[in-house]
């Protein structure tokens, strides 16, 4: 099965959000990628809960909502309620990770763990039970545009390992630096969503580029 794409709407037009989303949704994008950032666990400040309210307003899509936070615990029930279909939250943003999993199901939505590149797998096995995905970064976090770590294609299949190994079903998601040709190992290496964010919208055919990532993956 051809990779599931999540537009990070990041890189959006922020003045034609409406637009930007409608095309990528029409061109057969399944995740809205929307990215949360504090200015503390990442330097830059990017979409409050409101926003989420906002989107799921104007579309059918897939709210995947990527908490780049310190401490996310604060913020799971306000991003829950704002119509949050999954949340992640960095392994390395709390010291409880596994509570922060457990407010994120019992708020009744999908829950994803997320390592930056620096960060082990086998740090995250005893919380993979719990999570219905789970994003290897492919750059580090807190700015769209950055090159893909082709580093982390190793740490996509050890964790693709794991979760056959233990029997489990979760999603891998990436996120950083993919494009028609970055995606390739990724998916070869196990992943089955792929975040684009300047790929998808530098202006020039997102609805081609949606296929390619599709066709990249087939
Ligand atoms: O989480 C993120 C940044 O921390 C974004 O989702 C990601 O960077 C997408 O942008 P691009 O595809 O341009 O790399
Ligand atoms: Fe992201």
């Amino acid at each position: 099965m051809a990779i599931k794409v999540a537009p990070s709407v990041l890189a959006a037009d922020y003045m034609n959000l409406q637009k930007d989303v409608e095309i990528v949704s029409n061109a057969g994008a399944e995740y809205l990628h929307i990215d949360v950032m504090d200015g503390q666990f990442v330097p830059d400040i990017a979409y409050g809960a409101g926003w989420v309210k906002g989107f799921k307003k104007i579309t059918d899509m897939v709210l995947d909502v990527h908490l780049m936070v310190q401490n996310p615990e604060r913020f799971i029930e306000e991003f829950a309620n704002a119509g949050s279909d999954i949340i992640g939250v960095h392994y390395e943003a709390t010291p409880h990770i596994h509570r922060a999993l457990q407010m994120i199901k019992n708020a009744g939505v999908k829950a994803e763990v997320v390592i930056n590149p620096g960060t082990a797998v086998e740090l995250i096995k005893p919380v993979l039970h719990m999570v219905d995905q789970v994003l290897v970064m492919t750059v580090n976090p807190g700015f769209g545009g950055q090159k893909f770590l082709p580093e982390t294609v190793e740490k996509i299949k050890e964790l693709a390992e794991l979760k056959s190994e233990l029997g489990l079903e979760f999603d891998i998601e990436i996120d950083g630096g993919v494009n028609n040709e970055t995606v390739k190992a990724a998916y070869e290496a196990g992943a089955t969503v792929a975040v684009a964010g300047s790929y998808l919208f530098d202006k020039v055919d997102p609805v081609a580029k949606v296929n390619a990532l599709k066709e990249a993956t087939k």
